[in-house]
């Protein structure tokens, strides 16, 4: 499983790339314009830059309306910024057939001019509090847009977290259906430590955090700790080691 840690400005970035050895993934946000808030063009470059090189960085689009060549040129300016993963939070899409309009525009917008590039669609595991996609019809949407990974993520940071909305054996679900279009899955949404053992045995191929890895656990207050990013690492080798073990024993 991957780790990915979201950053909200270039300092907090320096912090990360201090724990860049535990983590998989610098992910760019601006999380008071919204759980998936798209950063400045310049802060994605200079987040680029501050990070090792090896460490891919990605950008979040924003929590986008059902604007497709909005967003579509929105994706473009990630890409060019320097992120390799553009995730996009389809929070105006009441529809599959939406969604798969918009991220269609993403794929061709980023692919074209960055084919290595990886798209990710991003659904929210408490889309029934804001009216948009159904968490499970994200990995569909993904397949049919080119995607590369399908995603979920709370569009409402009150506390609830991921699983308080798509139980385990749902998330479990929302992987498999990933898998089966040959998709990464990954899993956000004020993920704890206590989430690891469930999200491995899942096979969870991204794990997305921010408030885990904050001091306080505060994901607006507190701000990313190196020695929390080391820990939750440590965490998720420990449960990965179990799982193996156990799926060796099993057979
Ligand atoms: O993409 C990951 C999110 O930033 C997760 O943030 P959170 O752990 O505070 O919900």
């Amino acid at each position: 499983m991957l780790l990915l840690i979201s950053p909200d400005s270039v300092e907090e970035a320096i912090d990360c790339a201090k724990a860049a050895e535990y983590l998989d993934i610098v992910d760019v946000k601006k999380p008071d314009e919204g759980s998936l808030g798209a950063n400045f063009p310049w802060v994605i470059r200079e987040i680029r830059d501050a990070v090792p090189a090896d460490k891919p960085v990605s950008a979040t689009v924003g929590d986008v309306p059902y604007k497709p060549g909005t967003v579509a040129q929105a994706a473009l300016g990630a890409v060019v910024s320097g992120a390799t993963y553009i995730k996009v939070g389809l929070y105006g899409c009441t529809t599959p057939e939406q969604a798969v309009e918009v991220m269609r525009g993403v794929v061709r917008a980023v692919k074209d001019h960055r084919p290595d590039a990886l798209v990710v669609a991003s659904g929210y595991a408490d889309a029934h509090r804001i009216g948009c996609v159904n968490p499970l019809a994200l990995p569909d949407i993904a397949r049919r847009s080119g995607c590369d990974a399908a995603m979920l993520d709370t569009a409402i940071k009150d506390g609830t977290r991921l699983f308080d909305h798509v139980p385990p054996d749902v998330c479990a679900q929302f992987v498999r259906l990933a898998h089966e279009a040959d998709l990464l899955a990954a899993l956000a949404g004020s993920v704890k430590v206590a989430d690891l053992g469930a999200l491995t045995r899942i096979g969870t191929d991204i794990v997305g955090v921010r408030g885990a890895v904050c001091e306080g656990g505060d994901r607006n207050t507190g701000r990313i700790q190196p020695q929390l990013v080391a820990a939750f690492r440590a965490e998720m080798d420990r449960h990965a080691r179990e799982h193996a073990a156990s799926v060796a024993a099993a057979s």
